[in-house]
């Protein structure tokens, strides 16, 4: 298959090596020329995946319009925040057999849109049926080192689904199919923010009993918020949802984890947003899920802490203590 992957970030470009290493005709964009050129010259990205070499079949391009114009298939990897402004600016280049690949996490700031629903307001509605989305328990480094990962692609009901499935497996990455795309995309959005709170329960040394808590209350959270939407109870627990909650709570290669950590150390969040030097998706979908979940009566009392420890000054130890003390429950609630 020939595909361009548009996004020389870590996730874009381990992607890239993975598909070019089983054969796919794969170019990578990045953004800066000078990128462009170092990545072609050291054979690698020496940025985001410095230790792993491309294969000699793939080669990193920033003439964007030249690359969309000679790819059907486009797999976006950029920052959920950057879709908008991209998305218009690849439009005049698009035409009906263009199909797109969705790999990124997060809810936009100001409208409450998931991945999905971004690609439809821009480019229009008959989007529904020739965009896909790529979730799921994935780290770019491990995707990278052919660790073995499954992942879930989700999309319309369609052959078209099945194609690009076979298409995109390899031995170390195998797609699932999945019909309830808003489902995934808010896991992927969601998890990153239940991730935050989990680098301060492990930058806090609070112990295995706090964690397993607040992945378990983070998937009931999650849930709670999808379902309220419309999206299929069964997502949450598979690979989108508990797979990549899991993955993301606990692995040390996440940045959004490391954000948590970074809090729990006492560093201001312009601090530790500077010393990671990627992106940590849940910054930001905790402030527009945050709304969202106000507009909608929606009760989310981890992603609330979390909110007022990144933009209101809490300290970590303070939103502990409120989530422990909140008035008891039942365990399951109707919705
Ligand atoms: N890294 C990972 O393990 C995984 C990441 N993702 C998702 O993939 C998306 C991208 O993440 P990463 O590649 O990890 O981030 P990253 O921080 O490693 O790289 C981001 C890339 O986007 C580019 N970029 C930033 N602003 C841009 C703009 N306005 N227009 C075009 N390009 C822009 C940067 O130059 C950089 O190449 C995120 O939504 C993330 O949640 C999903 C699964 C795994
Ligand atoms: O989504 C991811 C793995 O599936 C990556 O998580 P981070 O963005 O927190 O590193």
């Amino acid at each position: 298959m020939k595909l361009a992957i548009l996004g020389g970030g870590s996730w874009g470009t381990a992607l890239a090596i993975l598909w070019a290493r089983h054969d796919h005709q794969v170019q990578l964009w990045a953004r800066k020329p000078e990128d462009v050129v170092a990545f072609n010259a050291a054979g690698a990205n020496t940025k985001y995946l410095p230790e792993v070499p491309f294969p000699e079949t793939l080669a990193v391009v920033g003439d964007l319009q030249q690359l969309v114009q000679t790819n059907d298939l486009l797999c976006l990897s950029i920052p959920l925040q950057a879709y908008r402004a991209f998305l218009m600016q690849i439009k005049p280049w698009l035409n009906p057999r263009h199909r797109m690949i969705l790999t990124s996490k997060g809810i936009e700031l100001g409208t409450g849109m998931l991945p999905q629903e971004i690609v439809e307001d821009v480019l229009g509605d008959e989007w529904s049926q020739r965009a896909y989305t790529l979730s799921g328990p994935s780290f770019a480094k491990e995707v990278a080192d052919d660790k073995p990962t499954t992942v879930v692609l989700a999309g319309p009901h369609t052959d078209e689904l099945v194609t690009l499935q076979e298409a995109l497996t390899t031995p170390t990455f195998r797609l699932y199919r999945n019909h309830d795309v808003m489902g995934v995309e808010i896991c992927g959005a969601l998890k990153n923010v239940i991730a935050i709170a989990s680098g301060m329960v492990r930058g806090l040394d609070l112990g295995n009993n706090t964690m397993a808590g607040l992945i378990t209350r983070g998937l009931h959270e999650i849930s709670r918020y999808g379902v309220r939407l419309g999206a299929e109870r069964e997502t949450f627990a598979g690979l989108a949802g508990m797979g990549d909650l899991i993955l993301t709570c606990t692995g040390g290669l996440s940045r959004n984890l490391r954000v948590g950590m970074g809090l729990a150390s006492g560093k201001p969040l312009e601090q530790v947003l500077h010393d990671l030097g990627m992106v940590a998706e849940g910054v930001h979908t905790c402030k527009s899920v945050r709304h969202k979940a106000h507009e909608l009566g929606v009760e989310l009392p981890i992603t609330e802490v979390v909110y007022h420890i990144l933009y209101e000054g809490m300290k970590p130890q303070e939103g502990l203590r409120r989530l422990m003390t909140r008035s008891l429950k039942a365990e399951v609630r109707k919705q």
